[in-house]
This record gives C-alpha cells, sequence and structure tokens, in this order.
C-alpha cells in the first residue's frame, strides 16, 4: 500500500497525530510520504501516485478549517475518491458542537469513505490506541476495497 499524509499544524498536535498514523502505516507494510501543508505549498503531492491520502488538519476560530488548508484543497483541484481524515481540537472552544469541525467538513467534503478521526490536543497517552485503532480501519478498507 502506498500512503500519503498530508497535515497542517501550528503548535505541533496534529503533527504528533499525523507521525503516529505514518509510524502505524510502515508498521502495516506500507510505503509512506509525509507531506506538512504550510502557506507557501509550492509542489504539492499527486494523490493518483497513492493508494490512500491522509489529510490532517486542527481546527480554528468557531470550528474554521484553516486558511492554509482550504488554499491546498484549492491547489488539489479535484476530489480524490480515496481521502482518509484526521483533525485534532479543543473542547474548551465551542464544545462538541465545534471539536473538530474542520476534519468533519473535509471528510464531507472528499465524501471520505470512513468517519475522520478525531483527537482532543495531543494524542500522546490514552488518545494512542484510538489513533492506532483508526489507522488499522483504514488500511483495511484500502485492502478490501481500494487496492487493486
Ligand atoms: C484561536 C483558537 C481557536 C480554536 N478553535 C477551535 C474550534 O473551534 N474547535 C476545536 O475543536 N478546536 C479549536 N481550537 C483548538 C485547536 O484546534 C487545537 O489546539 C489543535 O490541536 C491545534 O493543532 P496544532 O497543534 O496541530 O496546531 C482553537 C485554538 C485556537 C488557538
Amino acid at each position: 500500500m502506498r500512503a500519503m499524509v498530508c497535515y497542517a499544524s501550528f503548535s505541533g498536535n496534529t503533527k504528533e497525530v499525523a507521525e503516529l498514523i505514518s509510524g502505524n502505516l510502515s508498521e502495516e507494510g506500507a510505503t509512506v510520504d509525509m507531506y506538512r501543508i504550510t502557506n507557501r505549498n509550492l509542489s504539492i503531492p499527486d494523490p493518483s501516485m497513492f493508494d490512500a491520502l491522509f489529510l490532517g488538519s486542527f481546527t480554528w476560530a468557531k470550528g474554521a478549517t484553516p486558511k492554509i488548508v482550504k488554499d491546498f484543497v484549492y491547489q488539489l483541484g479535484y476530489k480524490p475518491e480515496n481521502v482518509f481524515v484526521f483533525g485534532t481540537g479543543d473542547t474548551q472552544f465551542g464544545g462538541d458542537d465545534l471539536f473538530c469541525k474542520a476534519a468533519d467538513k473535509l471528510a464531507k467534503f472528499y465524501a471520505s469513505p470512513l468517519p475522520p478521526l478525531k483527537i482532543e490536543q495531543s494524542p500522546r497517552g490514552t488518545q494512542e490506541g484510538k489513533v492506532i485503532q483508526w489507522t488499522e480501519g483504514v488500511v483495511n478498507y484500502c485492502q478490501q476495497y481500494l487496492i487493486k
């Protein structure tokens, strides 16, 4: 399985999730490339080169998708069918309604085959198991439906 993990992160939480996902994918035997989304995305990955595109984002003010992520989506220019979304957020900014709202919106936009992974701030500790379980779910899905 060839996987691309793209993520945006300001303070490091989403980067940690991306690294955990990447590590888990490698353990599952996948080939993994990572790409950090910034405000200067000069050369972005081509999703058609991968079996699965993992897209990670934090959530910004009042449930917003960060501008750098929206710009990245615009640059991609089309909706690949194999996008799996993960996000970090913080329930103190609007409770459950706005928690990881960007991940929800991106998963809906890309009609992601599986629900997005949502992590409260850092994935280290008790939430690490959640990341592993979700990643395994994606790998199983890809093996069953996407990889010919
Ligand atoms: C100004 C501000 C607004 C935020 N708004 C939300 C929000 O609406 N929903 C949410 O789930 N998290 C919100 N957060 C929390 C961040 O998404 C969370 O800290 C995230 O883990 C940061 O990711 P990063 O460390 O990868 O940059 C907000 C944080 C800040 C600083």
